[in-house]
């Protein structure tokens, strides 16, 4: 499937353009790559230049196979006020491109496994905050991309709802997927992440594998969650 490229020089927002400098980082096929770090850090603000929000990026983002062919699940639910649950499944199955059979064998599916089923017509504006965040992963798991970008995705989900995310990144990294995701949750991180970025002060201060992280704070066998107080 081909890897995720970024060299991030500089970026950030109007009348701040260096909120984050000199992020380079890889996530290549079925790798899952925390990006870790404090409020502030800039997490959100590498995955909002990644995604091309950002006007004035200086560097360069190459997508696997060339074309962005990627799902985002956003910290914050992003709900149209008049659309069923199912109307916003199928919306994002049409812009995705698929066909009719595909999507409601797969929507039924993940309705299924995150417990949705019974609010298939209701209004999602309505839900819960964890149900609206179900939906947000259903729309990010429906078209099964080569690239998961993934903004903290845990805040809010019950422990069945976590169990059947990670089941799913689990079997969408076996497929191929890669998956860039931010976290706080440092102990699921360390158990699930392939690598780790640990951004501090919109700067990359650690990168690479648990002992990679660990020799560089100079604390062998400790855990992600001491490795981040040591380095931040
Ligand atoms: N739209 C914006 N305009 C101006 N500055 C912004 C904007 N969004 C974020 N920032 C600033 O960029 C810096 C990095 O913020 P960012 O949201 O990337 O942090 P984060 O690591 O994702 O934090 P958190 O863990 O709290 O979500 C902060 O100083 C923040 O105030």
């Amino acid at each position: 499937m081909g890897k995720l490229t970024v060299q991030i020089e500089e970026a950030g927002y109007e009348g701040r353009s260096r909120v984050i400098s000199d992020i380079a980082f890889t996530v290549g096929e079925g790798e899952l790559v925390g990006l870790i770090g404090p409020n502030g850090a800039g997490k959100s603000t590498t995955i909002k230049a990644v995604l091309g929000l950002l006007k004035d990026v200086k560097g360069k983002v190459e997508f696997p196979g060339g074309s962005p062919n990627y799902a985002y699940i956003p910290e914050h639910p992003v709900l149209y006020d008049e659309l069923t649950l199912w109307e916003h499944l199928r919306l994002a199955a049409s812009a995705f491109g698929l066909d009719d059979a595909t999507f409601e064998a797969r929507a039924t599916e993940l309705l299924e496994r995150f417990r949705l089923t019974g609010a298939k017509h209701d209004l999602p504006t309505g839900f819960s905050k964890g149900m609206q965040q179900k939906l947000m992963l259903i729309i990010g798991f429906i078209h099964e991309p080569e690239l998961y970008i993934v903004d903290e995705p845990f805040i809010g989900l019950d422990p069945r709802a976590i169990k059947e995310f990670l089941d799913m990144l689990d079997s969408e990294r076996k497929r191929g997927a890669g998956v860039l995701m931010s976290t706080h949750v440092l102990d699921t991180a360390e158990r699930i992440c392939s690598s780790f970025l640990l951004v501090n002060e919109g700067k990359l201060i650690a990168s690479g594998e648990m002992q990679d992280i660990r020799a560089k704070c100079g604390l062998p066998g400790a855990s992600l969650f001491d490795c981040f107080h040591a380095l931040t």
